[in-house]
């Protein structure tokens, strides 16, 4: 497709984004704003964006598809901004918000000027924040959630996820309160969790030390994502208060359920606990990358030596495999670590097993 792209706040997403659009449409031109003037340079640098934007008001008369990809209390007063302006008449403005009631009724003030507005979010990230973590495959797979009004018609609602084709990832219709109901569960929750657990060691570590050298393997997994952005998760909570409010009160009867099956030795029903959570997780779609990844993982028992990386990956090479992933959890200190390896198919993960099997004696195993 042809026309003229504004991206508005040039970080992970809105970086990503541009990436995937100039790939997909190379003759659009890519118009990127960014509060923050660095953001704007380094998009520059990295080819990201054609050229920085001086100001919303200058470009977004011109654009074809705005894109607002800023933190979501932000979200609202660009919206209210661009209501100001006058828009080129097919003009598609989306946002990238990981919340979608509050910013929907805010774009009601669009919709009055008969402007289409199409309310999105790529369910697909990091807890990394800034372009320069931008990457083209981050939405490969995910889903796409879009909250389309229904004064919006098909025909421009086709026209945006054509726009964003190059995302390759897999778009789906919602309501903005389904949205916020949906992600409260999947991700807004869990950072609190996250975060709560990082706190509660924190807490434990100013009486021993020793927490923080022994808090990896599973810690360190559970609480990736509270390594996130403060700033863009305080927002998100203040504008999906209520449902969080509500899984909250059910998190606090759950943990009193488990604290009286531990009061009173109650060992069937803390199986039971265990048991049923893992056949739940053990059963959702791996095949998506939606609330868990679709990477297929080998874990190799390693020596926790500098080259052992570039060891493994130049068997993989030489025959070919290619992987998503790689990092080492180290879990006993200074000796040996687990290389965990993610593929994207079970087929390559069967192979590198055989390929690294041949080529040396490390341990393997899959996680099933
Ligand atoms: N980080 C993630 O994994 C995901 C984030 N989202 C959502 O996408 C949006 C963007 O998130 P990220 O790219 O991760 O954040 P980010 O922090 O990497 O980028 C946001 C950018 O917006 C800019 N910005 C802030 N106020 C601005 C303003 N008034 N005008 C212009 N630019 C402004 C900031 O300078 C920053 O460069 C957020 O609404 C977030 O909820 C959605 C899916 C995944
Ligand atoms: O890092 C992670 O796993 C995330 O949780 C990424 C993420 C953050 C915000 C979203 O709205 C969607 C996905």
């Amino acid at each position: 497709m042809e026309g003229r792209v504004l991206i508005i706040g040039l970080g992970l997403i809105g970086g990503s984004l541009a990436m995937c659009i100039k790939e997909e449409h190379p003759k659009a031109e890519l118009i990127g704003f960014d509060a923050d003037v660095n953001q704007m340079d380094i998009a520059m640098m990295l080819g990201v964006i054609d050229r920085a934007a001086g100001s919303i008001e200058r470009e977004a008369t011109m654009a074809d598809l705005i894109i607002i990809a800023t933190p979501v209390q932000t979200t609202g007063s660009i919206i209210e901004c661009l209501a100001g302006l006058q828009l080129k008449k097919e003009v598609i403005v989306t946002d990238t918000g990981s919340t979608k009631a509050y910013i929907s009724k805010k774009a009601t003030c669009l919709s009055e000027k008969g402007i289409n507005f199409i309310g999105g979010h790529p369910m697909a990230g990091s807890h990394k924040s800034g372009v320069a973590a931008a990457k083209k495959i981050l939405f490969e797979n995910a889903f796409y959630l879009l909250t389309p009004e229904t004064v919006v018609s098909r025909e421009t609602v086709d026209r945006l996820k054509k726009w964003l084709s190059g995302t390759r990832a897999k778009f789906l219709d919602v309501s903005p309160e389904e949205h916020d109901f949906l992600t409260g569960v999947v991700s807004h929750f869990p950072h609190i969790i996250a975060a709560s657990l990082v706190h509660q060691a924190s807490r434990a570590d100013e009486g021993n030390p020793l927490i923080n050298r022994l808090a990896a393997g599973g810690f360190r997994d559970i609480t990736r994502i509270a390594s996130s952005n403060p700033r863009m998760w305080r927002d998100i909570l203040l504008q999906n208060r209520e449902v969080l409010i509500s899984l909250l009160s059910d998190w606090q009867d759950e943990m009193g359920r488990v604290k009286e099956l531990l009061v009173t030795n109650d060992r069937e029903s803390i199986f039971e606990f265990f048991d049923s959570a893992k056949k739940f997780r053990d059963g959702l779609t791996v095949s998506d990358k939606g609330a868990i990844p679709s990477f297929y993982d080998l874990f190799v028992d390693v020596p926790d030596y500098p080259g052992v990386i570039s060891e493994i990956t130049g068997y993989l090479a030489v025959e070919d495999i290619s992987i998503t992933n790689i990092r080492i959890i180290e879990t006993r200190e200074d000796i040996y670590g687990v290389l965990v390896i993610s593929f994207q198919t079970p087929d390559d993960r069967a192979r590198a097993k055989e390929c690294i099997g041949k080529n040396t004696d490390y341990e393997m195993s899959v996680a099933e």
